[in-house]
């Protein structure tokens, strides 16, 4: 039976959808404290619950190898997400974390870790309503595992602890539908490296072009086109944010992002994440921003590559300086950076420059989840503004 799991949870049912006497909002009241469940969910008898100190570096290499072999991967199986120890270190120690929201699952005799899901908090707001969520992400059973039933009891376990923190909201994403997508958002590529892309059998050469009018058709200037444009500081941080919080606040789901969240989720790391702003030479405002970041892929079965480097657009915000010039910018700066592909959503403002951009749609979609919290009606995608990792 599909989604025996999902119709005991308070989200959103496929029975419900169209129902305009229900309510936008929480589904289900807040428990009190008391009555949450006080111990962890059982596991089948030869596993066991961990907590993931991902600062170990031990730890961090365990979940590193366990995403990098048995996370998600494309339909036809020529991808798979290599999210780096960096990135998960960035991803999972947010303002706020919990430590105890990094779930592992180990084998009781070789204390192999097989499985592995997180929670981190975030500030979302829906429409004029800021909630506490957890942002659930990074669930993956091994491979040799998939029957077993893992993923329900795991994720009634990260529920319970972040009920523990009396929080009673999540957001999550995923590949396949389940009851109920509040968004569904599509997939855009822009290639950057045309003949990697062709080679590994991504891309297609077209219809009467050859290699070189491929690569002559993507090519990109060697510098970026804005005057002011530069990586963002620390110092940029106030302007930011300021910046940021005024452009999401157009959007009905958006992180409600302060300093201390712009500081860790949008200020430069290496090879994680990179942003660059607009500051005009004149009055030295900052008028516009730019970020993405990256995450390498896996390339299976494939002789001559072995990993895929793609960026993933982030936040970008335009007030001056025109989108589809701001985001022609981002991937100059990615395309110096030797990025084989950019990645981005058609959310927020993107959908209007990226086929100008040559960015091609791509085949897979991603849906966007609230639990235990129902929206009016469903949103398009030009209407959320959160980018989850
Ligand atoms: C070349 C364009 O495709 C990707 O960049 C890519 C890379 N790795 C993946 C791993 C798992 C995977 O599972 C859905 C998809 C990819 C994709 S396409 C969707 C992500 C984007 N944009």
């Amino acid at each position: 039976k599909k989604h025996k799991f999902w119709e005991t949870q308070p989200v959103g049912q496929f029975k419900d959808v169209g129902d305009t006497s229900l309510p936008e909002g929480p589904i289900e009241p807040p428990t009190p404290l008391s009555e949450v469940k006080q111990e962890p969910y059982n596991l089948p008898s030869q596993y066991e619950w961990t907590t993931c100190d991902m600062d170990s570096e031990e730890t961090c290499n365990e979940v590193y190898n366990l995403l990098k072999n048995n996370y998600v991967e494309d339909d036809e199986n020529m991808f798979r997400f290599n999210y780096s120890k960096e990135f998960l270190r960035w991803a999972l120690r947010p303002p706020g974390f919990y430590r105890s929201w990094h779930i592992g699952v180990r084998a009781k005799t070789s204390k192999k870790l097989v499985a592995f899901i997180t929670g981190v908090p975030a500030r979302i707001r829906v429409r004029d309503e800021v909630v506490k969520m957890a942002e659930i992400n990074f669930l993956c059973v091994h491979k040799k595992l998939r029957t077993k039933r893992l993923a329900p009891v795991m994720i009634k376990e990260v529920t319970r602890r972040v009920h523990l923190e009396n929080i009673w909201q999540a957001a999550y994403t995923a590949g396949v539908v389940l009851p109920t997508p509040i968004t569904t958002c599509q997939y855009w590529h822009r290639s950057l490296n045309p003949k990697k892309l062709i080679d590994v059998g991504f891309s297609r050469l077209g219809a009467r072009m050859t290699m070189n009018r491929t690569i002559k058709l993507y090519k990109l200037p060697d510098s970026p086109a804005t005057p002011g444009f530069r990586k963002m500081e620390l110092c940029d941080v106030p302007a930011v944010t300021r910046l940021l919080r005024n452009y999401l606040s157009q959007f009905v789901v958006a992180p409600d992002f302060d300093e201390s969240d712009v500081e860790h989720w949008l200020l430069p790391t290496e090879d994680v994440v990179d942003s660059y702003l607009v500051e005009s030479p004149e009055t030295h405002e900052i008028t516009d921003f730019c970020s993405f970041y990256t995450l390498p892929s896996s390339i299976l079965g494939n002789q001559n590559y072995s990993s895929l480097k793609a960026a993933y657009s982030y936040y970008n915000v335009s007030t001056k300086t025109p989108l589809l010039q701001l985001m022609n910018d981002t991937l100059i700066v990615a395309k110096l950076k030797n990025f084989d592909v950019f990645n981005a959503l058609d959310v927020m403002h993107n959908e209007s420059v990226l086929k100008e951009l040559k960015f091609g749609p791509g085949d897979g979609q991603l849906h966007y989840y609230l639990y235990n919290y129902r929206t009016q009606s469903a949103l398009k995608p030009s209407e959320l503004g959160l980018v989850l990792l």
